[in-house]
């Protein structure tokens, strides 16, 4: 509701952004207001736990909404009594009932097992119309960015944030970069989005959009349905960036008019009016701009263990003898030996053991459709052990069942399931088996992702479907359709080098005349009223600590340093699945790196692998000193800063990082520190891997060696990061200072987004319930 500063034509990001700015400080760190938080399992306990302790509440339980998703098995429900006998894995149980009472001590909506609005984070949110065009959207949970598909500005959080947002309803941020990707030219027939978004991912790889809100736009976007949408925004952060986002149309309003706690009548008009200004005006200017060419692109699918890894099903496993620079050669290496891959095999001949259709990227109705009209008619291919259908939501479940989808699944020999996170990756009992291979419609293939040493290929659900009929990979261009409505598509594409050829342009470039749309309602909303204490600035100096337990000053730090030669650690790799089921913040180092430092002898025991950590004298290391980039891409779990600061790591070194993780760190008192991949290289990687000390001075913002010489004049850091991390703040309670701004910007926001009121509250109780649908247990629901 007001202005960053910024002058001039603006981007979408830029539009939301402004809107939601309640405090900007004088290191240019922002206070956003948050509309809409969604909460699953996982990543809340803590949060509430924190709450709890310092006596807060949940500032907007209208803007909050919950469920329950991650751990829950998705066998019949038919016989469902209470989650007690239906959830057998002790710790996956825990976090439901934590969640259960959590939701009831603090009053929050709540959609539980047995209630068919329960479902996936992220396919909820949309269906009931909470998730709305212009708001600002976060979940602790990276697929967040689903939710930027209706033009909202959403992203992944922690557990320190989640809590930072239940208490104040805000979120302390600072401005990315704007980066476009637009998409020239129409989609071919048989090319969906996910084709889209894992032809992008590979061609800008899964760094390309670190610091950047990326905005999807061209022809191929805009005739994309808001499911289409929706997948492709879900893997922005696979692209590495904080968000992705689409500006709302037609297709938008369409989609939400008529759910739940979609605005009604008069308030819808106003909001529409409202949505229309949000685009990107012409003129604007974006730091990156990259054109992809729709024509191009051909059905893609990934073969190693990072999203980027992927390939036109036309291509062949690749050959890492014909790759020169020696981290990208190792890593491909080691991507096959772990895929079970020989180089140049054509990706064709691959066959999976195990097909998933599902997840918040792919378990939509029209998922669903595209799968039955490929499988309707055949039967499963006998060589596929299971194939199993997993709906989002138990709504779509409902609507599918509607259809006759179910049947024909069931018809073919594939399993049909309740909604969830299933084997997406693994919390629950869907998992693969070592070495087992996944035709999977999910968003990531990290090593370990769908269980241990599982190996998972990613796709779209036709393909995904016609892979568990045919039993091998196939383009599904060539599929023969038994519906008779479904004709063969020609192939008219070059093909192969297709993802090669991409145009990629990765410069400073003005949008082009002709491409702002929507300019008719452009004046008509100027009446939000700027937030006048915008340019006032507030001193850092002067603010009292009320740091959490074990959050102490960092200042300087005098360690051993540990060297790891690896680009893109993922934070499933920090720490597998299996560790997140805990309610606590520690305990938590035996879990760090765990596929890379152990394996199981015979007994079942664990038997270190000689990992370094694990090497003497890193066993004692404070500091990591990382050589690739992108270090800790992928999930949001805040588990990955915490099992790194219970093994006594302080700070990590690397090129560059995964922006969740990033932020994740500095609210445990973990320092990441960005330092140029040729300083790596040439000054810190030697001196870790002689196992020698470094000194990190955080007040001069400076790297030594263990005899004092400077190695790192100078390290950047965001002023406000620094001064929370070197007195040792809390963010929750230096916010709350703020509180001035927030119940003013409450107010304004009451006036101008009236539509936004009421949110999650206006929940109806599920027919036949006579109870609130507040806080109840999931026996009742
Ligand atoms: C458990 C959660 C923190 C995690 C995420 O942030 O993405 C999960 O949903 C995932 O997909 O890895
Ligand atoms: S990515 Fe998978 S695990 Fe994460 S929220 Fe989506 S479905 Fe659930």
């Amino acid at each position: 509701m007001s202005s960053t500063g910024s002058k001039g034509p603006q981007t979408l990001y830029d539009k939301v952004f402004e809107a939601h700015v309640v405090h900007r400080d004088e290191s240019g760190s922002y206070l956003l207001y948050i509309d809409r938080h969604l909460v699953h399992e996982v990543t809340s306990p803590q949060a509430f736990e924190g709450l709890k302790t310092a006596g807060r509440k949940v500032r907007r339980t209208d803007c909050t909404l919950a469920t329950v998703d991650h751990n829950i098995p998705t066998w019949s429900r038919k016989n469902f009594k209470s989650p007690e006998t239906f959830i057998k894995e002790k710790d996956s149980l825990l976090q439901v009932q934590t969640l259960q009472k959590n939701v009831k001590d603090f009053e929050v909506p709540f959609f539980g097992m047995t209630d068919a609005r329960q479902g996936i984070v992220h396919v909820i949110g949309p269906e009931q119309g909470f998730t709305l065009p212009g708001t600002t959207v976060v979940c602790g949970d990276s697929h967040t960015s689903t939710h930027g598909a209706f033009g909202s500005l959403a992203f992944g959080i922690g557990t320190s944030e989640v809590e930072h947002v239940l208490a104040t309803q805000t979120i302390i941020q600072a401005k990315s970069k704007n980066m476009r990707i637009y998409v020239d030219g129409k989609l071919s027939p048989g090319v969906t989005s996910k084709d889209l978004i894992l032809h992008i991912i590979g061609v800008i790889g899964t760094a390309g959009g670190t610091g950047c809100v990326m905005e999807f736009a061209g022809d191929a976007i805009s005739e994309l349905s808001m499911e289409a949408r929706m997948s492709m925004c879900n893997m922005a952060i696979e692209a590495g960036a904080r968000a992705g986002m689409i500006k709302p149309d037609q297709i938008t309003y369409d989609y939400i008019k008529g759910r739940p706690l979609a605005p009604e009548g008069k308030e819808w008009e106003k909001a529409v009016t409202y949505w229309k200004t949000l685009h990107t005006d012409e003129g604007a200017k974006f730091d990156y701009d990259i054109k992809i060419k729709a024509a191009d692109i051909i059905p893609t699918i990934t073969w190693g263990t990072s999203p980027q890894d992927a390939l036109a099903i036309s291509d062949s496993v690749p050959d890492p003898s014909t790759v020169r620079d020696p981290i990208k050669k190792s890593d491909m290496e080691r991507a096959l030996k772990y895929m079970g891959l020989t180089p140049n095999t054509p990706l064709k001949e691959l066959k999976p053991d195990k097909v998933f259709i599902g997840s918040c990227t792919n378990s939509r109705i029209e998922d669903l459709r595209a799968a039955a009209a490929v499988v309707k008619g055949h039967k499963k291919a006998s060589t596929v052990k299971v194939a199993m259908v997993v709906p989002g939501s138990g709504l779509v479940k409902q609507q599918a069942e509607k259809e006759g989808l179910d049947r024909i699944f069931l018809d073919a020999g594939f399993e049909w399931r309740e909604a969830g996170c299933s084997m997406c990756l693994g919390m629950n009992p869907d998992i693969l088996d070592p070495e087992e291979r996944c035709a999977s419609t999910s968003n990531r293939n990290f090593e370990g992702r769908q269980g241990a040493r599982s190996r998972t290929h990613l796709m779209s659900p036709a393909m995904a479907a016609a892979a568990g009929i045919v039993g091998h990979f196939m383009d599904i261009r060539e599929f023969e359709y038994k519906d008779g409505d479904k004709p063969r598509i020609s192939i008219e594409q070059a093909g192969d080098k297709a993802l090669q050829d991409a145009v990629y342009e990765h410069e400073k470039q003005p949008l082009q005349k002709g491409e702002s749309i929507d300019e008719q309602e452009e004046d008509e909303i100027k009446d939000i009223p700027p937030a006048d204490h915008i340019t006032k600035e507030t001193s850092l100096d002067g603010e009292t600590s009320s740091a959490p337990a074990g959050m102490v000053p960092f200042l300087t730090v005098k360690g051993l340093a540990a060297p790891l030669d690896k680009a893109n650690v993922d934070t499933d790799a920090i720490i597998p699945k299996q560790f997140l089921k805990t309610i606590k913040r520690t305990g938590l180092s035996a879990g760090l790196f765990y596929e890379w430092r152990f394996t199981k002898d015979a007994n079942g025991k664990d038997q270190k692998l000689g990992f370094v950590l694990d090497t003497e004298p890193y066993t004692k290391a404070e500091i990591l000193v990382v050589t690739g980039d992108n270090f800790g891409c992928g999930s949001s779990r805040e588990h990955a800063p915490w099992a790194l600061k219970d093994f006594g790591i302080r700070s990590i070194i690397a090129p560059s990082f995964g922006d969740i993780f990033y932020n994740n760190s500095f609210k445990n008192g973990l320092l990441p520190i960005r330092v140029s991949q040729d300083v790596i290289a040439d000054k810190l990687y030697p001196r870790a891997k002689a196992g020698k000390a470094l000194t990190i001075d955080l007040p001069k913002q400076q790297i030594l060696d263990d005899e004092g010489n400077v190695l790192v004049p100078h390290f950047e850091i965001e002023e406000f990061r620094k001064h929370c991390l070197v007195n040792g703040l809390d963010d929750i309670g230096i916010t709350l200072q703020k509180e001035k701004f927030i119940s003013e910007y409450e107010a304004k926001r009451k006036e101008v987004f009236s539509f936004l009121e009421g949110g999650s509250k206006r929940v109806q109780p599920v027919t036949g319930t006579k109870k609130s649908p507040f806080g109840v247990t999931a026996q009742e629901w």
